[in-house]
């Protein structure tokens, strides 16, 4: 286990060094594995991000452990590297820890965000699922988080939800709060003009780009469109 010193921590070089003084970069998006991979995924992710900017990749592979999502993260590790998009780990510290990942997602039963910065340092970002309360995201900024995820916004099928939050709740934290927020959930190009109009700093989304008739590249390039929609204030 690593132990970083109280300046150590204090240092704050993640996602929210972009929002400092009130300025909010445009709107970006941050992408989601699908919940199972093939073979051929790391071609897919490649297409993915051939498609447009992409800020961050999340490996989201559910029910399996720590040692089978290692060996499936090697290349989409090195592809993001590559492609200069930060590496995000779903629920586990300790893998985000082990694969020196960029960053790691945790759910409200995943873990405490004050642990997970102790063994992660200040550099890797700390992402926490916050469902539709303010209270939630408020204590998870308090509690050190590099941002709040709100959702789901929209019906989806790559997981059961059973929170549901509405783009007033984005408006809310971005009028309050210079700690980025990201919105989850069922997000499509088609449905996210709200939430950009709302202030979400990204677009959390899976399925819209996995499952894009045209593949993977057309799935990404669709948002360019709504993510360019909300300009950011000038500087
Ligand atoms: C960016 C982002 N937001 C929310 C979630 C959901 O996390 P969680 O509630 O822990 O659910 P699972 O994804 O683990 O099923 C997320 N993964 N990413
Ligand atoms: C992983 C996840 N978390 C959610 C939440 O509400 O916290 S919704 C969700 C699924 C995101 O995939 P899609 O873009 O296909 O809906
Ligand atoms: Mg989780």
């Amino acid at each position: 286990m690593t132990d970083f010193t109280d300046e150590e921590l204090a240092l704050d070089p993640h996602f929210a060094d972009q929002f400092e003084a009130g300025f909010r970069p445009a709107c970006q998006l941050y992408l989601i594995s699908p919940p199972t991979i093939g073979d051929d995924f790391v071609d897919r992710l490649a297409q993915a991000f051939d498609g447009g900017d992409v800020a961050a990749f999340q490996l989201r592979l559910k029910g399996l452990d720590d040692d089978a999502i290692a060996a499936a993260a090697g290349p989409l590790q090195a592809l993001c590297a590559e492609r200069e998009v930060a590496f995000i780990i779903n629920d586990s510290v300790a893998l985000a820890q082990r694969l020196g990942a960029d960053g790691v997602h945790l759910g409200q039963g995943d873990g405490d965000p004050k642990e997970a910065r102790k063994l992660l340092g200040p550099k890797v970002q700390i992402g926490v699922t916050c469902h539709d309360s303010r209270h939630l995201a408020m204590e998870a900024g308090e509690a050190g988080a590099d941002y709040v995820a709100f959702g789901a916004f929209f019906p989806t099928t790559t997981k059961e939800v059973t929170h549901h939050a509405e783009p007033s709740v984005l408006g809310w934290w971005t009028t309050l709060f210079e700690l980025p927020c990201v919105a989850i959930g069922g997000v499509t190009a088609d449905n996210a003009g709200p939430l950009v109009a709302a202030g979400a700093d990204f677009l959390a989304v899976s399925g819209a780009v996995w499952n894009h008739p045209q593949g993977p590249t057309a799935g990404v390039a669709a948002f360019k469109d709504v993510l360019a929609s909300k300009a950011p204030p000038p500087r």
